[in-house]
């Protein structure tokens, strides 16, 4: 557990934020289908992506991803198509809780060989590698897109190429977006139309130098962090204002909702904080396209004492941990009243709360990192602080190097 304040809130530092976990994971995947032809740079050092890369250098037939949710959905679709190769591929006790079913069957009716081992509709899976033939599939849209993207990924190498109809409402859209962005930047053929993907059979790539863009869910915190602090900027690389994640949205959110300014000057991203902004009575957003910074701007609310109502969370509930009970229980911490229900979070007002309170963290990096910028606000205890390394390991190195005080308790 750790003690975490801050006295002196004018915080003006340049810091260099890792590749996005989204990008990473999915170039180490087209780069091990491509035989290597990408020379990536800035990949993630989030500890998802060290196990996707060396999952996929692994040649055992147990390969074991831990709480990486995108490598497993990803992992699934690629080894279902190594012909000859047999794999169980588990996780960690929460991979084993979250879904793969609509995953599983839409590969299955392809023609792909998997079966559960333990529950089914859930890891672990035992997959036999066959050649894949047929070129269409139907799959619902409305659990996880990473089920799409990872049909896609895999779409590159079927020698009849792979037409995706999508069923009902299509959920973390950007997350789809940037998958077909990443396939037409290394000269795949992909595209949607409404419900409908088509990526095109490719054989062969050329040889490409790709920069993975600094990670926008972990540039969240920062915002947050500048939303709460008066006469603050901070600034942090490499961004760019045409990005490929979703989450890059943070930009007119916070500048609509929270009071701070983006500017970019070559990569670097420098966020301020914009004085007497104006602060609607309850911010009310629809957050399905950015499932991934909903607990920041929770948070955030909090953090300013406003009102919100938060909608489109419906995908929260099978993430990392049921991210709308964990921030009902810690959000009530600082006071909140918040109501939740399958898709929504609601803050209806705040009461008095006490002091230092000692936050859990649910095996959930997001819950920590989304908690720290209240300590500009009032000292706080983050228990198993370490969590972070799923996604951004020197969390909080960085946030010392902001001026917060951090100390082992
Ligand atoms: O494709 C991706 O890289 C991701 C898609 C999103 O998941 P869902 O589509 O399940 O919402 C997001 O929450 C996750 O962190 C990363
Ligand atoms: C949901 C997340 O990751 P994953 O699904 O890849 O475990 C996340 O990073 O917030």
């Amino acid at each position: 557990m750790i003690l975490i304040s801050k006295e002196n809130t004018i915080i003006k530092d340049k810091l260099q934020i890792t590749g996005s976990k989204s990008e990473s994971n999915r170039l180490l995947l087209l780069n091990q289908l491509f035989q290597n032809a990408l020379t990536l740079e800035n990949v993630s050092n989030s500890e998802d992506s060290q196990l996707m890369a060396k999952a996929l250098a692994n040649t055992s037939d147990l390969i074991d991803i831990h709480h990486a949710g995108t490598a497993m959905r990803f992992l699934t679709a690629f080894y279902s198509i190594q012909e000859g190769r047999s794999v169980t591929l588990t996780g960690s006790d929460r991979m084993k809780q979250r879904p793969i079913g609509v995953l599983v069957d839409a590969l299955n009716q392809l023609g792909a060989d998997i079966t559960y081992l333990e529950n089914q509709g859930f890891p672990p899976l035992k997959i036999n590698g066959k050649k894949i033939t047929t070129s269409s599939i139907t799959i619902p849209a409305n659990v996880s897109s990473q089920y799409i993207s990872a049909l896609m990924l895999i779409g590159t190498q079927l020698e009849n190429g792979l037409t995706i109809i999508l069923e009902g409402k299509i959920i973390s859209v950007p997350y789809i977006q940037m998958t077909i962005q990443l396939l037409n930047k290394i000269g795949v053929k992909a595209e949607m139309n409404g419900q409908e993907i088509k990526v095109e059979y490719t054989p062969k790539i050329e040889s490409n130098i790709l920069q993975v863009e600094s990670d926008w869910s972990s540039a969240s915190y920062f915002y947050s962090l500048i939303a709460l602090s008066p006469n603050s900027e901070v600034t942090i690389s490499t961004y760019f204002e045409d990005s490929l994640q979703g989450d890059s949205a943070l930009q007119t959110i916070y500048k609509d909702h929270f009071g701070v300014e983006s500017t970019f000057d070559n990569g670097k991203l420098t966020l301020k904080n914009i004085p007497d902004f104006n602060y609607s009575d309850v911010i009310t957003l629809d957050l399905n396209n950015t499932p991934d910074i909903a607990q920041t701007i929770a948070t955030t609310c909090v953090g300013l004492g406003l009102k919100c109502h938060l909608t489109g969370l419906e995908t929260l509930k099978i993430k990392e941990t049921d991210r709308l009970i964990a921030l009902q229980n810690e959000l009530t911490k600082f006071g909140a009243i918040v109501v939740i229900t399958e898709d929504s979070l609601t803050i209806k007002g705040y009461n008095i709360f006490e002091e230092t309170p000692i936050l859990a963290t649910y095996n959930d990096h997001r819950m920590a990192m989304c908690m720290a910028p209240l300590a500009v606000k009032y000292p706080i205890k983050i228990e198993n602080e370490m969590v972070v390394e799923k996604s951004y390991p020197t969390f909080w190195e960085d946030w010392k190097q902001l001026g917060f005080a951090i100390k082992n308790l």
